[in-house]
């Protein structure tokens, strides 16, 4: 079962996983797990390390079922881990914030509750002021409807009351968990915003999402999760570099969908890259030449320049490009 949506306060609710605090630098990681690992049968996470850091969002991915919001549920001390240990670093001193508030991919919310009750037993439990529900309320576009049931709210509005929990919690590490499920473009922009304002103020951001252009350019690190072991995991650009090392473009003046299905007769690992340009490896480029020449085409190498988020994650997700050791 997946768990609901929850705010995780105190951190005192998680079970402990050899879990500790200690204070750290401004721009520590704030929240380290290493060596996370659960069996639930027919799925195992395997050895799951992440390393959340201050002022910085870290890109969580994985195709569906990888493990994602099952390593977010343990993060969050909802679910328990087999294995593996969870260290949080309390920020600088003084910042008053709570440790850890989490929006996990589906609702918990009591539908009978109208926004506005929800969002005030959530500031009681932390301490803010009735004021400050409103504040949020507005800012997450949802005030007009403070005094109506969660029940009758829209998939978008829940969405964006999880949001308003969230900022209403004021933690130091944000684990979010799809959380432009169901939101609307202007949604998704303010999303946005919210995410830069939270980095800039020093809090540490998780964000596991299939939106890859949505994610692209917001995040500093990036994990890349298959079938519930760690692919791929350090800063975003290095995986971009990586990748751009590996990798060339092929332009070719043929239909790409039918050049690229015959490289991959002929063995070549190819990838689309663009409209018009597919993505080969850089020690295939003899192979995938001779394979355009049979087309009786010709075809240019190009410079991959800055990949994009999408072309790097169906790269790992299809070739791989580990950078894990496997236990
Ligand atoms: N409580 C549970 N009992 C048994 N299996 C579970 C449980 N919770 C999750 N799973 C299984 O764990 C696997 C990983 O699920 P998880 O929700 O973590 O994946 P995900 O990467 O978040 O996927 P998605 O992108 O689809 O949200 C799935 O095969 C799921 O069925």
């Amino acid at each position: 079962m997946t768990p609901s949506a929850v705010i995780a306060g105190s951190g005192k609710e998680a079970p402990v996983v050899a879990g500790s605090v200690t204070a750290g630098e401004a721009d520590a990681p704030r929240l380290t797990a290493t060596g996370l690992s659960k069996n639930y049968g027919a799925f195992r996470l395997t050895d799951v390390g992440i390393d959340v850091h201050a002022g910085r969002v870290l890109g969580f991915f994985g195709p569906n079922g990888s493990g994602k919001t099952t390593t977010l549920a343990i993060l969050a001390g909802l679910v328990r881990p087999d294995a593996g240990s969870i260290h949080r670093v309390a920020g600088p001193s003084g910042a008053g914030r709570q440790p850890m508030s989490v929006l996990l991919d589906s609702f918990g919310h009591n539908p009978f509750l109208t926004g506005r009750e929800h969002l005030r037993t959530v500031a009681r439990r932390f301490g803010h002021p009735a004021s400050r529900v409103d504040e949020v309320l507005e800012e997450a576009g949802i005030a007009s409807a403070a005094r109506r049931r969660i029940g009758k709210y829209s998939l978008g509005m829940r969405r964006r009351l999880s949001i308003a929990e969230v900022l209403l919690v004021d933690a130091e590490v944000v684990l979010l968990d799809e959380p432009t499920n169901g939101l609307d473009p202007d949604g998704i922009v303010w999303l946005r915003r919210v995410i830069r304002r939270m980095v800039a103020e020093g809090r540490a951001v998780l964000l596991s999402s299939h939106m890859l252009n949505e994610a692209e350019g917001l995040i500093d690190d990036a994990v890349f999760l298959l079938e519930g072991r760690v692919e791929w995991a350090g800063p975003y650009q290095d995986v971009v570099t990586a990748v751009a090392e590996r990798y060339v473009g092929l332009r070719s003046t043929t239909n790409v969908f039918e050049l690229a299905e015959h490289l991959a007769a002929r063995g070549v690992d190819v990838l689309q890259a663009g409209p018009d340009e597919l993505a080969v490896r850089v020690e295939q480029v003899p192979q995938a030449r001779k394979a355009v020449a049979e087309l009786g085409h010709g075809a240019s190498i190009v410079d991959l320049g800055r990949p994009n988020l999408d072309l790097v994650y169906h790269l790992i997700r299809s070739h791989g490009l580990r950078n894990q050791e496997v236990s």
